[in-house]
C-alpha cells in the first residue's frame, strides 16, 4: 500500500471523553447509560455488541447528530454542551465518517464524491486533484475514478466511502460496520487499510458485528450491553 501523506493533531488529549453520558431517543427508555470512557489520540478500538446494543447512537453521539440527555462529553478537549454550532461544525470537520450505507452520491463520479469534503470547504480544485487521485489508488479504485456509484459492487462503494472519509486526513475515523457487506478476503483488506490509516496517526473506531474480523488484529475492544460499556483493554 502506498504512503499517503497525512499531519494528523499528536497532541495528547483524548480525542473523545464521556464521563457519566446517558442517552434516551424522546421519552423512550435510556438506550445507552452511565458511559465513562475515552479515545486517545493515534489509538485504535472495536466497538462491539449485539444488534441494536446501540453502537450506531455512540458513533452518533460522537458526531454529535445525537446529544446527550445526560452526562458531560468533550470533543478535543471542548466540552459539547458549551460550544456553538459553529464550532460543532469545524469538530466535526477532523471526524471522518464510513456510514453502514456508504451515503455515495449517485450523480457524481468517486472522483467527485471523494473530492467532496474539500470542496464544501472550498477547496480550489487543482489543490486537491493530485491528492484525489493518489487516495482512490492507494484503496484500488483508480481505474475507476470516473464512473458513478451504481455500477460499483458493494466492496467498490465501500472503499470509496473509505477514502472520502480519508480525504479530509481527519484526527478521528468512525466506521459503522465498514466490512458489513464484503466477503472476508475483501474485509482483511480492508481493516488493513484502516491499521494503516491509524499508524499514520489516526484514532480509529470500528463498530462491528464480526468477531473473526476483530480476531485479526490485537485492539483494545469496547463492548456495548444492556446500555452499558465494558471494555477489554
Ligand atoms: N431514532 C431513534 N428513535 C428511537 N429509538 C431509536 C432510534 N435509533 C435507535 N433507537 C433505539 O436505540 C437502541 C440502539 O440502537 P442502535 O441503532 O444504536 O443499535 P446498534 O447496536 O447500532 O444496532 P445494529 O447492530 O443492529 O445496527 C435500539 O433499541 C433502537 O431501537
Amino acid at each position: 500500500m502506498k504512503d499517503f501523506a497525512f499531519a494528523p493533531d499528536f497532541s495528547d488529549i483524548p480525542v473523545v471523553h464521556f464521563e457519566n453520558v446517558g442517552v434516551r431517543y424522546g421519552l423512550g427508555p435510556e438506550v445507552l447509560r452511565d458511559l465513562t470512557f475515552s479515545i486517545e489520540p493515534h489509538s485504535f478500538q472495536f466497538l462491539s455488541g449485539p444488534s441494536g446494543a446501540g453502537k450506531t447512537t455512540l458513533l452518533r453521539l460522537i458526531l454529535m447528530s445525537v446529544r446527550p440527555t445526560r452526562g458531560v462529553m468533550t470533543l478535543f478537549g471542548e466540552e459539547v454542551s458549551r460550544i456553538d454550532q459553529r464550532r460543532l461544525a469545524d469538530l466535526r470537520r477532523r471526524m471522518g465518517v464510513v456510514f453502514q450505507d456508504f451515503r455515495l452520491l449517485d450523480h457524481l463520479t468517486l472522483y467527485e464524491n471523494v473530492a467532496l469534503p474539500l470542496r464544501v470547504q472550498e477547496m480550489e480544485e487543482a489543490r486537491y486533484r493530485a491528492e484525489v487521485t493518489e487516495l482512490l489508488a492507494w484503496v484500488g479504485l483508480g481505474e475507476r475514478m470516473h464512473v458513478l456509484p451504481p455500477v460499483l459492487s458493494g466492496g467498490e462503494k465501500q472503499r470509496a466511502a473509505i477514502a472520502r472519509a480519508l480525504i479530509t486526513r481527519p484526527d478521528l475515523l468512525l466506521a459503522d460496520e465498514p466490512t458489513g457487506n464484503v466477503d472476508p478476503g475483501l474485509a482483511r483488506r480492508l481493516l488493513r487499510l484502516f491499521v494503516e490509516l491509524h499508524r499514520l496517526g489516526t484514532a480509529v473506531l470500528i463498530a462491528t458485528h464480526d468477531l473473526a474480523l476483530m480476531d485479526l488484529y490485537d485492539a483494545r475492544r469496547l463492548l456495548l450491553a444492556d446500555g452499558h460499556l465494558h471494555i477489554d483493554a
